[in-house]
């Protein structure tokens, strides 16, 4: 028996090894990509980019679980991501259908006005404000422009109150609740007392939740309501920025905080969406969430590629959308429909302890199986 075993590890440990002798490299050429979808041709006198649309869905869930400053910044790294503007669509799904969400979404897209011609002036990497503001090196290497120092303090003060705003959310829809609802339960006194009701009767007042125009919040209010909980709420989608104009809008010097005169100032769409959810209904999580984005989007933006990420992902390489362009747009594309890369952890320890990296992984087995081309299947959302 342990002869047979070892027989068998001995074979298993061979197959294992094999692939390994020709591990395969693959390079992007963003050049070349950039000669055949950016240039003015014949067809495209003028040169306005051909590449392929992208939509870009994000999940969130929760609030309370998945800080909304996270999913923030995992929009702003989208919005700033290097791909023609006017092709790429964000949207976030938010399962929780909070208003919490919602506002600080709106905050993001407003702080992205200074955020992505900032890191398009200054080729900023990465573009996840939290991220890019705690790296340890020195900020100026390689930055050419002499207003960098200054833009970037500017920028860095604006980035700290724009965090204060979002960590303030929470208070401030319930202050501002609290007062349309106090408001409502005067008015409900005021009408019962003129319809010569028993003013001893004690009166009551669904508490709701309340957007800043004086309207209820479609989605989950705190103190949970039919047709408001978090199980059982209508559909929302909201456009927070608009899709962009397919050429470049040049920024000024006069208005605005920073210098914009020669960088481009357009944001790509940006959606908000909570799909509808109702009681015994299976509202199968995230993939659910993932086929509302597709329907939502068909009809919105309808880009030929997709791209899944959750609330605390982000882009890290602002050209990974053309660098994944390189493979999809290249001979044999066609043949790829659906991928799908497993987390790669960074930053967690300096030493690596527990190889949350995966280095084996991702730098050797796959390149290997790469070589013999061998894909492999791994869990879907
Ligand atoms: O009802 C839900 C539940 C979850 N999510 C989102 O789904 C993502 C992943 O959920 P999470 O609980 O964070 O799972 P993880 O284990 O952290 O995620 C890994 O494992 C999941 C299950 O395989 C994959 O879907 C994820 O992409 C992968 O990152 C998050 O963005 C959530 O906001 C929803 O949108 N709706
Ligand atoms: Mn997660």
């Amino acid at each position: 028996m342990s002869v047979a075993c070892e027989v068998w590890f001995t074979f298993s440990w061979i197959l294992d090894q094999v692939p390994k002798i020709h591990p395969v490299n693959r390079a992007t050429d963003l050049q070349a990509l950039h000669d055949k979808f950016d240039m003015p041709s014949p067809s495209n006198p003028t040169g306005r980019s051909d590449l392929p649309g992208v939509d870009m869905f994000v999940s969130t869930a929760d609030p309370e679980k998945e800080p909304p400053l996270v999913t923030a910044n995992t929009i702003l790294s989208i919005l700033s991501v290097d791909y023609p503007v006017e092709k790429v669509a964000c949207y976030i799904s938010d399962d929780g259908g909070a208003l919490l969400t919602f506002e600080a979404m709106a905050e993001a897209a407003s702080f992205a006005d200074l955020w992505v011609p900032f890191c398009r002036k200054h080729d900023i990497e990465p573009r996840n404000p939290e991220s890019y503001f705690s790296i340890k090196t020195d900020p100026t290497k390689n930055k050419g422009r002499s207003d960098f120092v200054k833009d970037r303090r500017k920028i860095k003060r604006e980035y700290d109150e724009f965090k204060v705003r979002i960590n303030a959310l929470p208070d401030s829809i319930r202050r501002r609740s609290d007062a349309f609802n106090a408001r409502e339960e005067m008015k409900m006194i005021k009408h019962l007392r003129e319809s010569g009701a028993d003013p001893l009767e004690p009166i009551k007042v669904q508490k709701a939740t309340w957007m800043a125009d004086g309207t209820h919040w479609p989605g989950t209010w705190a103190v949970s309501a039919p047709d408001h909980a978090k199980g059982d709420h209508s559909g929302i989608l909201q456009v927070m920025l608009k899709p962009p104009s397919c050429d470049p809008v040049m920024g000024n010097s006069e208005d605005g905080l920073i210098d914009y005169s020669d960088v481009d100032i357009r944001l790509s769409m940006f959606v908000y969406v909570s799909r509808e959810k109702r009681p015994g209904y299976d509202h199968n999580k995230k993939a659910g969430a993932m086929n509302a984005l597709v329907r939502a989007s068909a009809v919105l933006s309808n880009g030929p590629f997709m791209l899944n990420l959750d609330c605390d992902h982000y882009i890290h390489n602002c050209k990974a959308v053309r660098e994944g362009m390189c493979f999809v747009m290249d001979r044999g594309g066609e043949d790829i429909c659906y991928v799908q890369f497993p987390q790669r952890f960074e930053g967690i320890d300096p030493s690596d302890r527990y190889a949350s990296r995966n280095t084996v992984f991702f730098d050797g087995n796959m390149r290997a199986l790469d070589g013999v081309q061998v894909g492999f299947p791994s869990k879907c959302f």
